[in-house]
């Protein structure tokens, strides 16, 4: 599906909308429920991700493929790898099948587990025998993803003696593995994060909980994009959120406040307003720990016409696209003046953006959902649209709320 976006009639935005459940908090309390069935979770992610790990974690042989849902993979490696007589091949999207899990893959088998490479050495597909784990420590690389890690995390009460996770180097996406330790603390297991150490007891039942997932602040990012770009006075309400969150992307607010949005808290909402038309010469971003909102501020930057240095983006390379690759053929389509390393992305102020360029997506949802707030500055294509589905499937559905004109091309 090829979608043609241009500007709202008003660009005063103003609207209330209702995003589903964080799909990374859902699909770790998806496994959590697997371990432990009397959980109940509310505010589900609607998302394929969180749709194929559900579908993931009802299979016991066989083969379970999870497209491009990059936690389902690394999650279901643990899960899998410690369930005595279940026995399945895992894959995904051929997207997948060059997104590492050696780091993953080499902790588990230390701990006992029995995992082959179906094709090439550290990558999907792979088949996994479950086995009783009964080590209890593992000591591996936290820079490459922290999903390896909160899979361990995820199991470890489960196993017999719990685990002991020593990490090696400096440790990226930190907040993900601090959710996955919250949410276990919620359900009443105990654990530690000190230094490079985590440690996790084990339990072999907890109690009656219901699971609330607070909505998905990666998914909000775009709505942060569109009232930067859009005029003063705009205000758009996103439910259901909190002010404390367990998902590292709520730093938004603070990012954004830099560039004119105001974010109010109250009543399970927040509230972005578009304050002030003044910007800064340039955004300088740290984003090791939310890599995921990489694509939507550096997209708001050039629609702002302003100066951005992006540092932090070392795992871009190994998401669902080579997002720093993507940006830069993207961007420098409209008429941006921008430059990539492997970790970092630096971009010129530009005067102009060019119209009716066609977006290429890469079969990956944030790309497309990043560019479209754009549309306010200027009119444009977004090729393969509904790649949203991954994380987001409501999204041009919710755009439209706005005022933004879409039609299908
Ligand atoms: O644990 C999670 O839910 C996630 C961790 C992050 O990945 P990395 O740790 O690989 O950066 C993030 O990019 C991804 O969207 C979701
Ligand atoms: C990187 C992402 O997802 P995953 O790694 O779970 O595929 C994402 O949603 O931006």
């Amino acid at each position: 599906m090829k979608l043609h976006l241009s500007r709202p009639s008003d660009l005063r935005l103003n609207a209330s909308i209702a995003i589903t459940g964080s799909k990374s908090e859902s699909n770790r309390s998806l496994l959590l429920k697997a371990l432990y069935p009397n959980l109940m979770i509310s505010n589900m992610s609607n998302s394929d991700d969180a749709d194929v790990m559900q579908k993931g974690l009802a299979v016991s042989h066989g083969l379970v493929d999870i497209h491009h849902a990059g936690t389902a993979m690394r999650f279901l490696t643990g899960y899998f790898a410690s369930q005595e007589g279940k026995e399945v091949t895992l894959t995904g999207s051929q997207r997948m099948t060059e997104r590492p899990v050696k780091v993953l893959v080499d902790a588990l088998r230390t701990l006992g587990a029995d995992i082959e490479y179906l094709k090439d050495e550290g990558y999907p597909p792979i088949k996994i025998k479950g086995r009783k784990l009964t080590e209890r420590e593992v000591s591996l690389p936290a820079n490459i993803s922290s999903q390896y890690i909160s899979s361990l995390l995820l199991i470890a009460p489960s196993l017999e003696n719990g685990l002991e996770l020593e990490l090696i180097g400096k440790i990226t996406s930190v907040p993900y593995i601090r959710m996955t330790l919250a949410l276990l603390s919620e359900i009443g297991i105990v654990n530690s994060f000190e230094g490079n150490t985590i440690q996790v007891m084990s339990k072999t039942s907890v109690a009656d909980k219901t699971l609330t997932v607070e909505s998905d602040w990666s998914s909000a990012s775009y709505f942060y994009g569109s009232i930067a770009l859009a005029e003063v006075g705009s205000e758009i309400t996103l439910s259901a959120y909190k002010e404390s969150s367990l998902q590292g992307d709520s730093v938004l607010a603070e990012i954004y406040k830099d560039l004119g949005v105001e974010t109010t808290f109250g009543n399970d909402r927040i509230t972005l307003r578009k304050t002030v038309d003044e910007r800064p010469e340039i955004l300088k971003v740290a984003l090791h720990n939310a890599p995921d909102i990489a694509q939507t501020i550096a997209v708001t930057c050039f629609g702002l016409g302003i100066a951005c240095h992006l540092t932090g983006l070392h795992t871009l390379k190994i998401k669902e696209t080579d997002r720093l690759e993507a940006l830069h053929t993207e961007l420098s389509k409209l008429g941006a003046d921008i430059s990539v390393t492997d970790a970092e992305l630096r971009l010129s102020p530009s005067q102009e953006i060019r119209q009716n360029m066609a977006i290429d997506t890469y079969n990956d949802h944030r790309m497309a959902m990043a560019f479209a707030p754009l549309a306010i500055k200027t009119s444009l294509f977004v090729n393969d649209a509904g790649v949203v589905s991954k994380s987001y499937p409501d999204f041009w559905k919710d755009l439209k709320t706005l005022g933004f004109q879409i039609t299908e091309s």
